[in-house]
């Protein structure tokens, strides 16, 4: 079975922890990623050769890769050269992921030679992206699928609090690649619905991964209850 069969209708879990966040880590990333195995997920996203390849020694799930890398001056930060994508390949990822905006990057490195570089290396390319525009020009370089991953993350793209949605239906609408929903999926019925829509799979990351955030919805929501029960006493 190949790596798009394999993960067809399911969740794969976006397994990252920046340096600044309390579960940075290889080690740890690698029990996240296996605790997301045994919940079922179909494949695991995660950031920087060295978690890859702890991830990879943890679990049988493949592995989308990608190396969160900022270069000053510059906005991309995924993946945003060739350098990364060797990284990716020593590490034994099964699938690159990259930033697929047109936007500069660095080291002159444009979107079209990176696409070439990983396809003349024999790598799957996912590419990320924020609009539907993006996502035809991904298919046209000949990326192997598309995520949603950037929409609301470029200053022209759609800016919502949750899921781009009608990204997700166009895209699956017309592309010929698969199309993976991705970024602030927060809600199991969301996954369904965004399957309903036509993604090929569901990429969910921080609703899972990121407990100081899923910590922050239940210590706001206790906020919020106080802030009605002192407007009550004070009405
Ligand atoms: C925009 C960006 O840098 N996204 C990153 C891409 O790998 C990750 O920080 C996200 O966690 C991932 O896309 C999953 O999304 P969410 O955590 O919202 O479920």
């Amino acid at each position: 079975m190949n790596l798009f069969e394999k993960v067809r209708h399911g969740v794969v879990v976006s397994c990252q922890a920046l340096p600044d966040e309390p579960l940075h880590g290889s080690e740890i990333m690698a029990r996240m990623a296996k605790a997301a195995e045994e919940g079922g997920a179909v494949a695991i996203r995660a950031n920087t050769k060295e978690d890859v390849r702890s991830i990879k020694q943890a679990v049988s799930l493949p592995v989308i890769g990608i190396v969160k890398r900022n270069y000053d001056g510059f906005d991309v930060y995924i993946t945003p050269t060739t350098k990364e994508v060797d990284e990716l390949i020593e590490a034994g990822a099964d699938m690159i992921a990259f930033d697929a905006t047109r936007r500069n990057r660095p080291n002159g490195c444009t979107l079209e030679n990176l696409v070439g570089y990983m396809k003349a290396r024999g790598a799957l390319a996912m590419a990320d992206v924020s609009t539907m525009e993006e996502a035809l020009y991904a298919q046209q370089l000949g990326v192997d699928c598309v995520s949603t991953t950037l929409s609301g993350y470029t200053p022209y793209s759609r800016q919502n609090g949750g899921p781009d949605f009608r990204l997700v239906e166009q895209a699956a609408g017309v592309l010929n690649v698969p199309l993976f929903a991705e970024g602030r999926i927060s809600e199991p019925q969301q996954v369904a619905l965004l399957l309903a829509m036509g993604a090929h799979s569901v990429v969910v990351g921080s609703a899972i991964t990121r407990p100081q955030l899923i910590t922050r919805r239940f210590t706001s929501a206790a906020k919020r209850r106080t802030s009605a029960d002192e407007s009550e006493v004070t009405n």
